[in-house]
């Protein structure tokens, strides 16, 4: 294997995605932002999800082998004879992430970003995956640790606000690759994997995608109720959610590719522009 495909094992265009969550967090919640401790905080997150990600293409290589999207991925096209042997990287990058959060942080960050990984690479990659359409909605939660990180990078005691945003990010997981999922339903029943279009439909999957995100931006709009923020991050989050919930709504009118598409693609949309309204909101408001 190249040094491109152990790279590729780590899936770092989300790690940045899951580290921005966790600088997210830190933003929300500090009275004064210190760069360099900012950018260690996102180098343990982005170590974390690398762990994480590199046990999931292990994990996942057989049902990889079996689908259009994956099947060209390192260890689904046995670039090594000897698969096992990435779990040393795994278990490297967690134990570097961690112990990252750990020195330059506290326990409760170390401890947020094991659970980020294990929630990624246990509960929904090992144990839901593979068994039920929830295994979207539980593992989910992987995300939300990286915002709990976050904050708890600042004080461990300034809770309220990482876990509002935090339940917001949990909420996001399902809309996010529900849509994608519709897209890649024909992959997932090849390789016999139950995600929500491939049991129940692709209507029903924009049914489920619409009230999840409801719900999504109901969540999103706690940190105002609870004063933990204020308007220009309620406005940019009724406004992003309101374009977000209005993609979702053509998608269940038209159930299809295209849709979905600019559905996936909204909800990162989406996501970024509630980083952008905490920011806004923690310098200007
Ligand atoms: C267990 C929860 C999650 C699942 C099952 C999931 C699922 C997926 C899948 C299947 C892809 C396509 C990957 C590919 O084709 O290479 C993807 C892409 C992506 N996801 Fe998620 N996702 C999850 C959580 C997250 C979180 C928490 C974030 C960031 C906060 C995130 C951000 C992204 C981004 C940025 C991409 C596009 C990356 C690229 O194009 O390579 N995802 N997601
Ligand atoms: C704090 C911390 C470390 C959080 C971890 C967050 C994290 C990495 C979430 C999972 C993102 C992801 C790529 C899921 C896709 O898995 P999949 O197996 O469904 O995708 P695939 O089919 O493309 O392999």
């Amino acid at each position: 294997m190249t040094i491109r495909s152990y790279v590729e094992l780590m899936k770092l265009r989300i790690g940045l995605m899951v580290a921005l969550m966790a600088v997210m967090g830190y933003v929300a919640v500090a009275d004064r932002v210190d760069p360099s401790r900012l950018a260690i905080l996102a180098c343990a997150m982005l170590l974390g999800s690398a762990s994480s990600s590199v046990f999931n293409h292990f994990y996942d290589r057989d049902i990889d082998r079996l689908m259009s999207r994956t099947c060209r991925r390192p260890l689904a096209s046995r670039q090594t004879e000897h698969p096992r042997h990435v779990l040393w990287l795994a278990g490297f990058l967690l134990v570097a992430g961690c112990g990252t959060a750990l020195f330059f942080f506290n326990m409760v960050v170390a401890l947020h970003l094991f659970l980020g990984a294990f929630f990624y690479g246990i509960v929904y990659t090992v144990w839901l995956k593979r068994r039920t359409w929830l295994n979207i909605v539980i593992g989910g939660a992987a995300g939300s640790f990286a915002v709990l990180a976050g904050g708890a990078a600042v004080d461990p005691g300034r809770w309220l606000l990482p876990c509002l945003l935090s339940i917001t990010l949990f909420l996001w997981t399902p809309s996010h690759f529900w849509s994608l999922a519709i897209l890649l339903k024909d992959d997932y029943a090849k390789a016999n994997i139950p995600m929500l279009p491939v049991v129940h439909g692709v209507k029903a999957t924009a049914r489920a995608i619409l009230i999840n995100s409801v719900l999504l931006v109901g969540a999103s709009l706690l940190p105002l109720a609870f004063g933990t923020l204020g308007w220009f991050y309620g406005a940019g989050a009724a406004g992003f959610g309101g374009w977000f919930l209005w993609n979702n709504w053509q998608l269940l009118r038209c159930p299809d590719r295209v849709w979905a598409r600019k559905n996936f693609l909204g909800s990162m949309i989406y996501l970024v522009g509630l980083f952008v309204a905490v920011l806004v909101d923690v310098n200007v408001g």
